[in-house]
């Protein structure tokens, strides 16, 4: 395959909530005029993110129950295989998917060395895809903390080729210049762009060629030959779903959601959901980083789609008896089962 041009792949790392999504619809809506096929893995076991990935819903491959870098690495390497398949009618295909370049966003608690290894170890993958760039978005607000408690934080840095720091919105210039301190340290040949909204050019992420194996090796030498399986996450972090088909009663989940953040918003990693509110006829869209959370009106809930309200919460030691608990309180009991 030397002289076959390699189909370049990103991959779209940092921490829980930093701006990944973000910035795959900013990639996905920009006028570049190439076919990306996008790669997604969540955490949890229902993926909220390709809901809220826009317009794309056939190009969009989602890897759930379980973190990319551990468990789900399989799905990873049989996903890029089809592709292949799919794109060069191989394996008994028609050559049904054309794609200029793959993306891959991992969920915020990947370490990104496993799901790199793969592009170099897995023989067939390394024909045909190169590694374009690891780009990691920085959360400039939540950055010291994860940086301070999380390995998986630390290491989505050390293995960057690209960092966008982003949310400069939500810090002042002398945090941002601390910050920017601080990720030089751990990594001092990154390149950094400050960003708001993930909104860049795009010819500064893509067909870059900032991959650099000798760098990831100076980081972590035994990276290429270390079982992928042989590292560990923090225990403590855990995800869970709350689930509701019938619709929930607002002030009673507005009531709940802050008492939530009040009481427990340090140790709320992320949470993010889609909810079929009584009186409105539109999905509303929640989503958080601990304290700081939003909600917004999304598109009408369909004639034939089940009103299903799912959040996923992860954190850190939480309590799921409880949430689920108090999160059926809110459930609007006027509608017989
Ligand atoms: N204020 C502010 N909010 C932002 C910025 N970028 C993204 N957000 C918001 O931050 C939240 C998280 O953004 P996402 O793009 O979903 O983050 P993510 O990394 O994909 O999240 P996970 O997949 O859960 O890890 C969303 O509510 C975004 O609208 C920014 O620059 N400034």
């Amino acid at each position: 395959m030397d002289n076959v041009e390699r189909i370049p792949v990103t991959i779209l790392t940092g921490f829980l909530g930093s701006g990944k999504t973000t910035l795959l619809n900013h990639l996905l809506t920009a006028d570049h005029g190439e076919r990306i096929a996008v790669i997604v893995n969540e955490f949890g076991e229902v993926g909220i993110d390709n809901q809220l990935v826009v317009g794309a819903e056939e190009e969009i491959f989602e890897m759930n129950n379980g973190c990319i870098c551990c468990t789900v690495r399989g799905d990873l390497i049989r996903v890029l295989t089809d592709l292949i398949a799919a794109k060069f009618g191989t394996n008994g295909r028609k050559g049904e998917v054309d794609f200029d370049r793959v993306v891959i966003e991992t969920t915020g608690l990947a370490e990104p060395a496993p799901v790199i290894q793969s592009f170099f170890v897995d023989e067939a993958i390394a024909m045909f895809y190169q590694m374009d760039s690891v780009i990691t978005l920085v959360d400039a607000k939540h950055a010291n903390q994860q940086l301070d408690q999380t390995h998986e934080a630390q290491e989505q840095v050390a293995f960057a080729d690209i960092i966008l720091l982003n949310k400069i919105d939500l810090v002042n210039n002398k945090e941002v210049q601390a910050l920017e301190k601080r990720i030089r340290l751990m990594n001092p040949s990154v390149k950094i762009f400050r960003t708001k909204n993930a909104q860049i050019d795009l010819e500064h992420i893509l067909s870059i060629h900032a991959f650099e194996l000798d760098k990831k090796l100076e980081v972590d030498p035994g990276f290429l030959t270390e079982d992928p399986n042989d590292h560990e996450h923090d225990d403590h972090v855990t995800s869970f779903v709350l689930r509701a088909n019938r619709p929930l009663h607002l002030e009673k989940l507005e009531k709940l959601v802050n008492h939530w953040i009040r009481d427990f918003g340090t140790d709320m990693y992320r949470y993010k959901g889609i909810l079929n509110i009584q009186g409105t006829e539109r999905k509303v869209i929640f989503q958080g980083i601990h304290m700081l959370f939003a909600s917004t009106m999304d598109r009408k809930w369909k004639d034939n789609e089940e009103r299903i309200s799912e959040i996923v919460i992860i954190g850190k030691d939480l309590d799921q008896e409880q949430f689920e608990t108090q999160f059926t309180e809110c459930v609007e009991e006027t509608l017989s089962n």
